[in-house]
């Protein structure tokens, strides 16, 4: 498995006297779904701004396919898609538009265009409102085009920011399956969520952060024993962690 993603020692936030990370260090690998949890405030956002190059790190660095943002900007956006919990759409764009926009940004041939698109309307229950804008949508709606959009492309990383918010049942259960089936095509994929049953079920491997510090990593039975909790949950972990600032 290659790393394709590496974050190093990373120190990071919004003003240089007040870091938010302290040396964050993970890796996530090819055919692999990590998930990065943590509780409101613990840098989850702020370490996803760090990994898609909107901030610059303080100290240390983050790579995807062991290029930085600031050697190759280009290169670099193009080797991931992120999936935000907030949808961002162009309210003058059609869903069909906003596919066909993701398509030509990425350099996705015609025809694979004209394949993915149907395949991705018709999973996400999205073939009538191909034409509609988004000023017409559905919370749950809007965030299946981004959805929709991220899965157009097959870069070698995904970000996910709280994928879950919003859809209903059906479309969470395509969207994990959608996510599975790229793991098992090579992707690398990080998750962020606060829905650890689902986590636990679908990820790899675990980053906790707390406090802008990973404070347990690895596999469920990495984090059981790291944590002397034979046997337990991701969410008796999580609260043990959390609670008692194990480190
Ligand atoms: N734009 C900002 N400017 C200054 N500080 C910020 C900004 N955004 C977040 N922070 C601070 O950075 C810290 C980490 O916040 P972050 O948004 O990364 O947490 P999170 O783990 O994503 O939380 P949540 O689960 O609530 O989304 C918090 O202390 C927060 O107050």
């Amino acid at each position: 498995m290659e790393e394709v993603l590496k974050v190093q020692t990373l120190k990071g936030g919004y003003q240089r006297n007040k870091p938010v990370l302290h040396e964050v260090d993970f890796s996530v690998s090819s055919s692999e779904i990590v998930g990065l949890i943590g509780l409101n405030g613990a840098g989850k956002s702020t370490t996803i701004k760090h990994i898609l190059g909107f901030m610059e790190p303080f100290s240390g660095n983050v790579t995807i396919q062991g290029r930085t943002f600031l050697n190759d900007p280009e290169t670099y956006r193009s080797s991931y898609t992120f999936i935000p919990e907030t949808p961002m759409l162009y309210e003058e764009l059609t869903l069909k538009e906003h596919l066909e926009l993701t398509a030509m940004a990425y350099g996705v041939a015609e025809d694979d265009y004209k394949k993915r698109s149907k395949k991705l309307l018709k999973e996400y229950r999205m073939e009538k409102m191909a034409n509609w804008f988004p000023s017409h949508f559905s919370k749950g709606m809007r965030q299946k085009v981004m959805i929709m959009c991220a899965f157009m492309v097959s870069p070698p990383l995904y970000v996910v920011d709280e994928p879950f918010v919003g859809l209903d049942p059906i479309g969470i259960k395509s969207f994990l399956d959608h996510i599975v089936s790229l793991k098992e095509r090579g992707a690398a994929v990080l998750m962020s969520t606060h829905i650890l049953a689902t986590a636990e079920r679908y990820c790899d491997r675990f980053i906790l952060l707390h406090d802008g510090e990973v404070v347990v990593s690895g596999t469920l039975a990495d984090l059981q024993a790291q944590t002397g909790l034979q046997g337990a949950s991701l969410d008796d972990i999580y609260v043990h962690v959390t609670k008692e600032d194990v480190r």
